[in-house]
């Protein structure tokens, strides 16, 4: 069967959504999936990150990470994006990083890409929700297939429940405060599951069997 192909897209200032990305990057691994961790582009000036310690030293920990581009998502069977919450909404430089792909939209090479979003937020009530869902309506345009976790498994439950994707509440120091990592687990898993399924669901000529493998063509009596 073939592997599925996995863009984790993150963005994160105190490291939050890096740990986020990294758990989703382990259990998408042990699933089979060939995974890409990627950063979007900073936005803000060196200056205002040099004014937080904890900001410059997630920069310079993850100065060697990709910088996520078009053909990262042109590769991609399923996408995870992890996000924190800015004023309820996503931060500038995702939004950013979806706004560039117009290219690609316009060539039709972003419908079907199996999606699911995570985010991180100072407070329980934050909007945590509304920064996930934000990320949907884009994903929406895309035609992209939309993989919620929902209440699918008890990992969930203790991650504070947020049905949208996993979301975790962070205090000013950066400390997590929801044990998250089973959600995020599950959730990557999930997507990988819905994306296997979409490779084999494709409405093609092609017959394919359990494994996706062709054995034969419509019409050919097979
Ligand atoms: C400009 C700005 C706006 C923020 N807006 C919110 C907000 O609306 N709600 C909230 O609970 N936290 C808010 N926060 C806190 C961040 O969401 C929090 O620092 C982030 O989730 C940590 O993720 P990271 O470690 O990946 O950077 C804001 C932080 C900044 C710098």
């Amino acid at each position: 069967m073939d592997k599925i192909k996995l863009a984790i897209v993150y963005y994160s200032m105190s490291g939050t959504n890096y740990q986020m990305a990294k758990w989703a990057a382990e259990s998408a691994e042990a699933n089979g999936a060939e995974v890409r961790i990627l950063k979007v582009t900073e936005l803000a000036p060196e200056s205002v990150i040099n004014e937080n310690p904890i900001w410059k030293a997630h920069v310079d920990d993850t100065k060697d990470v990709k910088i996520a581009d078009s053909e990262d998502l042109d590769w991609a069977d399923a996408i995870i994006f992890s996000a924190p919450t800015r004023f309820g909404n996503l931060p500038s430089q995702m939004k950013q990083f979806i706004d560039l792909q117009g290219g690609l939209w316009f060539e039709g090479k972003l419908m079907n890409k199996v999606v699911s979003a995570m985010s991180s937020a100072q407070n329980p009530h934050g909007g945590q929700e509304s920064t996930v869902r934000s990320l949907y309506t884009s994903m929406m345009h895309w035609g992209a297939i939309v993989v919620t976790p929902g209440y699918t498994d008890d990992s969930i439950f203790k991650a504070g429940g947020n049905p949208y994707g996993t979301t975790v509440t962070v205090d000013q120091d950066g400390n997590m405060i929801e044990d998250v990592k089973d959600a995020v687990f599950h959730q990557t898993k999930r997507t990988i599951e819905v994306a296997h399924w979409m490779k084999k669901g494709k409405i093609t000529d092609e017959v394919i069997n359990e494994d996706s493998e062709v054995i034969g063509v419509l019409g050919d009596g097979s």
